[in-house]
């Protein structure tokens, strides 16, 4: 791509624990979830252009085949987000956009959220356009329920459907391997085959907490989508096995999976992990990653 303007990272986001507590009317699920995000993940490149345009890499790229062009959430944020200028006033001029898609989809790293999110981040500030943290809060739920907290990229505590974010600075940056056995699963169908939609809320550690209290409040913690993720998907167990076996503190499935992921003291033992992971399954996506930081070395704006 030529004459890129910015790069956007679009890191993957990793339900470290995600409770079912309750239903909405509409049918949404109720959720508590300790979120974090990975360095690893997607890239959203800018370039200023003649009309607007859409290009694809990375590894995945193929797997947004069948998803046509106007369903890409890329493609979504950008024009929720120009309607929204448009109407204060702002311009919002034609621009190429570019996706290095490189997590794969529907996999429960919230790849497709990400991309929304570091679309709209990248925008702002391409068109340097001053709009209201509310209002751009508002845009990011439209296009997802995850997207609220991929637009801040850095750990959370999430109730609703992800909407009632609060920060938290004080989640451990674990280096982690994320593994996907590359089966996908279907989100609305775990949430159908959920055996019970109450149960208890997530205890959260006091603010400060430090890193080993934090591993063990996560021990506490669930993943309530774990259990029907694996009765659809047996591959998922296999996967939690072949992690377990690689000496992580800290061994789960992320959002509905199938993606599940270990935590490591260092990175290199992160990178070691999935050397041994990736060549005994190289038919699975592996790969080791620091925990994302941002820019400023405290998450994206
Ligand atoms: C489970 C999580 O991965 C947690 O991070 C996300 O909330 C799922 O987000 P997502 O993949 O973007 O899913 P969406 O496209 O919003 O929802 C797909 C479908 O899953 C079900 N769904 C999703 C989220 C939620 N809180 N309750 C639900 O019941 C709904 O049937 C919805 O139509
Ligand atoms: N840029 C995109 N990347 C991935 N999926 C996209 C994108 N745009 C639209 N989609 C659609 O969104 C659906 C969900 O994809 P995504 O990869 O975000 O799921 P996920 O990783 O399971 O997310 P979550 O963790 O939020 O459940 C896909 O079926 C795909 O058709």
């Amino acid at each position: 791509m030529s004459g890129i303007r910015l790069t956007e990272p679009a890191p993957a986001k990793i339900n470290l624990a995600l409770h079912v507590v309750g239903q909405r009317a509409d049918g949404y699920h109720l959720l508590d979830m300790l979120v974090t995000f990975a360095a690893f993940g997607d890239r959203v490149s800018i370039a200023p252009a003649e009309a607007d345009s859409l290009t694809l890499s990375g590894r995945f790229a193929a797997q947004l085949g069948d998803t046509p062009e106007g369903d890409n959430l890329v493609l979504k944020a950008r024009d929720r987000l120009r309607e929204a200028l448009i109407e204060r006033g702002i311009a919002a001029p034609p621009v190429h956009l570019h996706l290095e898609k490189n997590l794969p989809v529907a996999s429960g790293i919230g790849g497709g959220s990400a991309d929304a999110a570091a679309t709209l981040r990248g925008l702002v500030r391409h068109w340097s356009a001053g709009i209201d943290r509310g209002l751009l809060d508002g845009i990011a739920l439209g296009l997802g329920a995850d997207v609220p907290m991929c637009l801040a990229s850095r750990p959370l505590v999430a109730r609703g459907i992800g909407e009632e974010i609060e920060l938290r600075a004080d989640v451990p940056a674990l280096a982690m391997v994320l593994v996907n056995p590359l089966v996908g699963v279907s989100t609305p169908e775990i949430f159908r085959h959920l055996p019970d939609k109450h149960n208890p809320r997530l205890k959260v550690p006091k603010a400060g907490t430090a890193g080993p209290c934090w591993l063990g409040a996560l021990q506490t913690m669930r993943n309530d989508l774990e259990a029907p993720a694996a009765a659809l998907c047996p591959e998922i167990e296999t996967v939690k096995q072949a992690l377990a076996a690689t000496g992580p503190v800290f061994v789960r499935m992320s959002g509905s999976g199938a993606t599940c992921f270990g935590l490591y003291h260092s990175l290199e033992a992160a990178e070691q992990a999935a050397r041994d992971l990736g060549a005994a399954h190289p038919g699975w996506f592996v790969v080791a990653s620091a925990a994302f930081e941002g820019e400023d070395g405290h998450g994206a704006p």
